[in-house]
């Protein structure tokens, strides 16, 4: 387990800009090393802007994408392609525009899916899916890089506080109900599949996560802000901006 690192960058643009390159290596040294990478999407503004800056990044191309798989932190449980979906919003962001082989791109399940609107069954699903591509002895993949956002009151991937989702101790992927932001009903990776990670990246921006971010560094429980639980094996960094990082000591 590793400690959490804040690092701190000027504006939003900035740090979608810095984070898309950090991606990028991210990426070419895991295929370097063995000749493929993992990587782990999350939704929301930064993260989806992120992948906007990996698309017009000039080094898009020292990427071998049909070696990257990729799979989704957490997913707002909606139709096929409805716009608010993380996977549509990668999609038109970065995926639809590269060569992902579409049998390592790992979406959750929609609601109009083959699980229809059994959320529950569409994560036991993926929890089935990471397990079967996960080494011996391990229930997820080897993740190199697992990215996730962070809310206002500091839910991170669909995990909110002081629900029995952010306890989850042994399932690795949950279907979530009641959500307070909507929509109501979402999938989400737990914190034990996320601290499988390799490294792990929460990036977030503005003045309105300025309290969530100090308390997760402060030492907060993660039953209170959830974003406190999520850590890397290897690396667990904060990407900031000055507005986001304002109440860090
Ligand atoms: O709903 C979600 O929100 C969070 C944070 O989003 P942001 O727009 O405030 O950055 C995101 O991490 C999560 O994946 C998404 O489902």
């Amino acid at each position: 387990m590793s400690r959490p690192e804040a690092l701190v960058h000027s504006g939003g643009d900035v740090l979608a800009a810095a984070v898309a390159a950090r991606l990028i290596t991210a990426i070419t040294d895991a295929q370097a090393a063995r000749g493929s990478a993992s990587v782990v999407l999350t939704g929301g503004r930064t993260g989806i802007g992120v992948l906007e800056q990996v698309r017009l990044s000039p080094a898009l191309g020292a990427v071998d994408w049909s070696a990257v798989d990729v799979f989704w932190g957490d997913e707002r449980f909606l139709p096929d392609g409805d716009g608010e979906r993380n996977e549509t919003q990668a999609r038109q962001a970065l995926l639809d525009h590269v060569d992902v082989d579409p049998a390592r791109a790992h979406p959750m399940a929609p609601s109009d899916g083959e699980f229809g609107s059994d959320a529950d069954a569409a994560a036991a699903h993926y929890a089935e899916l990471l397990a079967g591509l996960a080494p011996e002895g391990a229930a997820v993949p080897r993740f190199d890089v697992l990215m996730l956002g962070v809310g206002e009151e500091g839910h991170t991937a669909s995990l909110f506080p002081d629900t029995p989702y952010v306890r989850e101790d042994s399932r690795t992927v949950v279907g979530v109900h009641d959500c307070p932001k909507p929509p109501p009903t979402r999938i989400s990776l737990t914190l034990p599949a996320i601290g499988a990670a390799s490294e792990v990246w929460l990036m977030t921006t503005g003045k309105a996560k300025a309290e969530p971010v100090a308390s997760a560094l402060g030492g907060a429980k993660p039953v209170d802000i959830p974003a406190a639980g999520a850590v890397g094996r290897d690396r667990t960094l904060w990407l900031l901006d000055t507005d986001a990082a304002a109440q860090l000591g």
